[in-house]
């Protein structure tokens, strides 16, 4: 298949040829490294039994290596003129399929849907296929993306993406570090996460101002099947992290309004071995589990 060339040059004469520019509200920062374009391919360890679902087309240049090595992909590009450009360069292979619009109808939630064409690509590759995410994600929307298909059925199998380094530090942070969050809680509760790359500005045509990272999370399915109700452990992890410099205690009894009298947290608090001055930064993510799954228990119990 012939590959498109990319470089700021080819990149440039492409969008001008179409009297194009990058558009930055859509975050269209193109990779002009196809040896990074491979690396991003290759990290996901893509065979034909996977639907892999790419978040911003832009002219097509990850897509066409999917599609290489991929079962099926789906690619959304939420600019008309960025999806033709796509279009007239992926027309001929038969396993992509372009949708243009916002891969989000809100941040809470994907595309309607969506999902209905990823689980029934998936159908069609048969019991062994996988979900994955693979993409150069645009970064306004990179967390809005990767939390909520954690919350869809299926969720991606795997997701190797490109964010800024900012957001990839949030997702590896470990207790105790300034960039633990809840992000970090919710997507560690039930994936693993690596640091594949990082990726200074120069890579990319426009530069961006910020540093990236490649990023993979590899879904393991026990964790996830441990967390029980997803939206209760997702919403009370974040309004756990709420007031970042207020005492776990205070943050608990926030979270817990109306639902858990005070003496019911404490005591919730103490068997879980939390003292006055915790602090939600500091426990792990299994303590989190516990913690959330107590006061559930609690609130059922009330
Ligand atoms: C960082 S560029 C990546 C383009 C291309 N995949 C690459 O690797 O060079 C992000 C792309 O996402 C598109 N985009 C931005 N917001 C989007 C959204 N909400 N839904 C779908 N696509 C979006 C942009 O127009 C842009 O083409």
């Amino acid at each position: 298949m012939n590959q498109p060339r990319q470089t700021a040059t080819y990149l440039s004469k492409r969008l001008t040829a179409a009297g194009l520019r990058p558009v930055s509200k859509y975050g269209q920062n193109f990779l002009i490294d196809l040896n990074l374009i491979d690396l991003i391919a290759n990290s996901a360890n893509l065979t034909k039994s996977d639907v892999v679902l790419e978040i911003g087309t832009g002219v097509g240049s990850l897509t066409s290596r999917l599609s290489d090595a991929a079962g099926a992909v789906l690619t959304v590009e939420i600019d008309k003129n960025l999806h033709q450009l796509a279009t007239e360069e992926l027309e001929h292979r038969d396993n992509v399929k372009l949708i243009q619009g916002d891969a989000l109808r809100n941040k809470n939630a994907l595309r309607p849907g969506l999902m209905e064409m990823i689980r029934e690509a998936k159908e069609q590759i048969g019991p062994d296929a996988r979900f994955q995410l693979v993409a150069n994600l645009p970064y306004n929307v990179a967390t809005p993306i990767i939390s909520t298909l954690l919350h869809q059925t299926p969720p991606p199998d795997g997701m190797v993406v490109t964010i800024q380094k900012e957001l990839g530090d949030r997702m590896a942070a470990e207790p105790g570090n300034k960039d633990y969050g809840a992000l970090s809680v919710w997507l560690q509760s039930q994936c693993d996460v690596e640091v594949v790359r990082m990726l200074g500005p120069k890579v990319f045509w426009p530069r961006p101002k910020v540093d990236s990272a490649i990023i993979r999370l590899t879904l393991n399915k026990e964790k996830r099947e441990a967390i029980g109700d997803l939206t209760y452990f997702h919403q009370t992890v974040r309004a756990l992290f709420f007031h970042r410099r207020k005492f776990l205690r205070s943050n608990v009894i926030s979270a817990m309004k109306n639902r858990l009298t005070k003496e019911q947290i404490d005591e919730v608090l103490t068997a879980q071995g939390h003292g006055e001055t915790a602090r939600s930064e500091c426990l792990s993510v299994q303590q989190f589990l516990d913690l959330v799954h107590a006061l559930q228990a609690a609130e059922q119990a009330a």
